[in-house]
């Protein structure tokens, strides 16, 4: 306790007059330093992100004087050198192809945890990904992929809804578990993907321009023209048949504006359908200790995804999935719950 209130409030400078400082001193002393290279868009969300939520902050920059004035006051903003010095932990905010200009700072990186947020520009199936180039740049530091499926937008804003969830992936489990423990610190709920070989999907994640929709598309396109041909059978060809009335007028507006409704009525209970199929079964057959016969799988895995948001205190995404019971899959005692 002595030994906090010794602490200078605010911390000389280290070189010129660029780099500033004001120590956290409402950070507790366990508090970690983050660095974060680069001080782009990104780089700045984090590091607000971060003093936000009680973290030290230092930003290497190129040029670091003139950056400065772009971050908060609580965040130090210095040389690459400094910065990747200094931090234990750093997030490497730079485009994938200036990464090997960062090499210069191997020997002050060694040891230490380098989390690559970086992205393609288009879908890479090949591979090697940006996250194994940088791991075989800097072989002695190791490499956590993350961080690249949220937008700097979200990271600033704070995690609602449905951007929650960060994707992790990392050789290395005491580098990915520092991680992740920073990102529920954040506010967000980390996602184990497993090892640095799935960094070249979660790379490929967000070039994805809405991922699995062609069967609903496919249904919607199908429904639509099985209502309009309904319709149109109904509405203007029967009666000219019948009666020689002309109605083909309607064709392009009433015929389908009765079709939609009906297309969007269908759709909606089409996605009730599967959830009610598996309460269904876990009726009939008590899934709640089996599994989910594996074409229901999906829709486990969907209500997974619910479960989520609905839990955020507990940060378990694994509570529908196989049904255990909360007491077993749940990280918390219940009573840190408030439910
Ligand atoms: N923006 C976003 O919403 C998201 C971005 N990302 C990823 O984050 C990374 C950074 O993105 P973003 O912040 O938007 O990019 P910016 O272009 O805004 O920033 C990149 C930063 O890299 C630094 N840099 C270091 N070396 C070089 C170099 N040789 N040439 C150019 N710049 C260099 C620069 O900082 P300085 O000049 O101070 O050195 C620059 O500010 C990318 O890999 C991107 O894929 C991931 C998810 C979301
Ligand atoms: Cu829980």
């Amino acid at each position: 306790m002595l030994d906090e209130m010794s602490r200078p409030l605010i911390r000389g400078r280290p070189e010129g007059g660029a780099s500033r400082r004001l120590e956290a001193s409402m950070s507790d002393p366990g508090t970690p330093l983050v660095g974060i290279l680069g001080t782009g868009d990104f780089s700045r969300s984090l590091a607000r992100r971060l003093v936000a939520s009680g973290y030290q902050v230092v930003v290497g920059s190129r040029t670091p004087k003139r950056s400065v004035a772009l971050f908060p006051e609580e965040a130090e903003v210095t040389s690459q050198m400094e910065a990747a010095s200094q931090a234990d932990l750093v997030f490497v905010a730079v485009f994938p192809e200036h990464h090997s200009t960062l090499v210069e700072l191997k020997p002050a990186l060694a040891g230490k945890t380098l989390v690559d947020v970086s992205n393609g520009l288009r879908i890479n199936l090949d591979g090697p990904s940006n996250a194994e180039r940088l791991a075989d740049l800097f072989p002695e530091s190791f490499v956590v992929k993350g961080f690249n499926t949220i937008s700097a937008w979200s990271l600033q804003m704070g995690p609602r809804d449905g951007s929650r969830q960060i994707y992790l992936c990392s050789d290395s489990s005491k580098a990915k578990s520092s991680v992740m423990q920073l990102c529920r610190r954040l506010g967000f709920i980390p996602v184990d993907m497993g090892l640095l070989s799935s960094s070249l999907d979660l790379e490929n994640l967000p070039l994805y321009l809405f991922p699995s929709w062609r069967l609903p598309i496919l249904c919607t396109l199908c429904l639509f023209i099985f209502f309009y041909l309904y319709n149109f059978l109904r509405d203007v060809l029967q009666p000219f048949v019948t009666t020689g009335k002309s109605a083909f007028y309607k064709m392009p507006i009433e015929t389908v504006n009765v079709t939609l409704p009906s297309v969007a009525l269908v759709m909606i209970s089409l996605v009730y359908l599967p959830g009610l199929c598996a309460a269904f079964l876990q009726l009939r057959w008590g899934t709640k200790y089996n599994r989910f016969p594996n074409w229901l799988g999906p829709v486990a895995q969907q209500e997974e995804a619910v479960w989520a948001v609905q839990l955020p205190v507990c940060g378990s995404t694994r509570h529908l999935q196989s049904v255990p019971s909360h007491e077993e899959v749940c990280p918390l005692q219940t009573a840190q719950h408030g439910f």
